[in-house]
């Protein structure tokens, strides 16, 4: 039907027709059955919905099967430049979003490393008597946080190793990412001034070779 005008409004009468996929026809396919039905009206690039319909769309039809110009290409340049930067810069943002979420969740659960025992925090010491262990990265030492109310394993890298930052660094990256019952937590790890140390949970029974050999604090001299 023709669009009736009033004033500057336009009243645009729209028909909805429905037919089969005209490649189904010749099948059993040949019904279709309209569930529902939504209408969109597109808005400027201000983002604004007002303004006068398009005057191409009188003897529109909505058809259950999508018109051809959809699958075509569209012309180059055809995408405004404001719509690609748009694009663009809400991608950078949502990144941004995202990588801001991520890095603060893990500083949170790092700072907790930093609340080493009081005495340690203070002299930056560690005495013989607390170390639990020695491994390839350094000595491992049995340490109280949270006001001594919970007991942690310290691994201090020893200088002389031969691991290093990369070895901390993939342990970091990869125990944070884990949590199981029988696998133990990394608690948070401090970086600074040329210690690095990594805060576990204390394994008060000993790790499972000690469980399977027998060998508790057989590293300790
Ligand atoms: N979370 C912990 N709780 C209690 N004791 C621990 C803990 N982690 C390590 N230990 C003690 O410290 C010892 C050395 O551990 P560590 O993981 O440093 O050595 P490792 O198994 O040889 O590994 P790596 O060579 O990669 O450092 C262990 O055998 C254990 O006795």
């Amino acid at each position: 039907m023709p669009p009736s005008v009033k004033g500057k409004e336009k009243k645009l009468n729209l028909s909805v027709s429905l037919r089969a996929n005209p490649a189904n026809w010749k099948t059993a396919k040949n019904d279709a059955i309209l569930n529902g039905i939504e209408i969109f009206k597109l808005s400027d690039f201000s983002g604004k919905l007002a303004g006068p319909n398009s005057d191409s769309l009188p003897g529109t039809q909505i058809t259950t099967s999508p018109p051809s110009e959809l699958f075509r290409k569209p012309p180059r340049g055809a995408i405004p430049k404001a719509t690609v930067l748009g694009g663009v810069l809400s991608g950078v943002v949502v990144l941004s979003i995202i990588d801001f979420l991520i890095f603060s969740k893990g500083k949170s659960t790092r700072t907790k490393a930093l609340s080493l025992p009081d005495q340690q925090n203070r002299t930056s010491t560690f005495h013989e008597e607390l170390i639990v262990g020695r491994g390839g990265f350094g000595h491992v030492y049995k340490g109280f946080i949270d006001h001594g109310t919970m007991i942690v394993a310290i691994k201090r890298l020893n200088p002389e190793s031969k691991q290093g930052a990369r070895e901390f660094w993939r342990e970091i990256n990869l125990l944070s990412q884990l949590s199981y019952v029988h696998l133990v937590s990394l608690i948070g790890y401090c970086d600074d001034d040329n210690e690095m140390i990594l805060v576990y949970d204390y394994m008060t029974d000993g790790t499972l070779r000690d469980q399977l050999y027998d060998t508790v604090n057989d590293s300790i001299p």
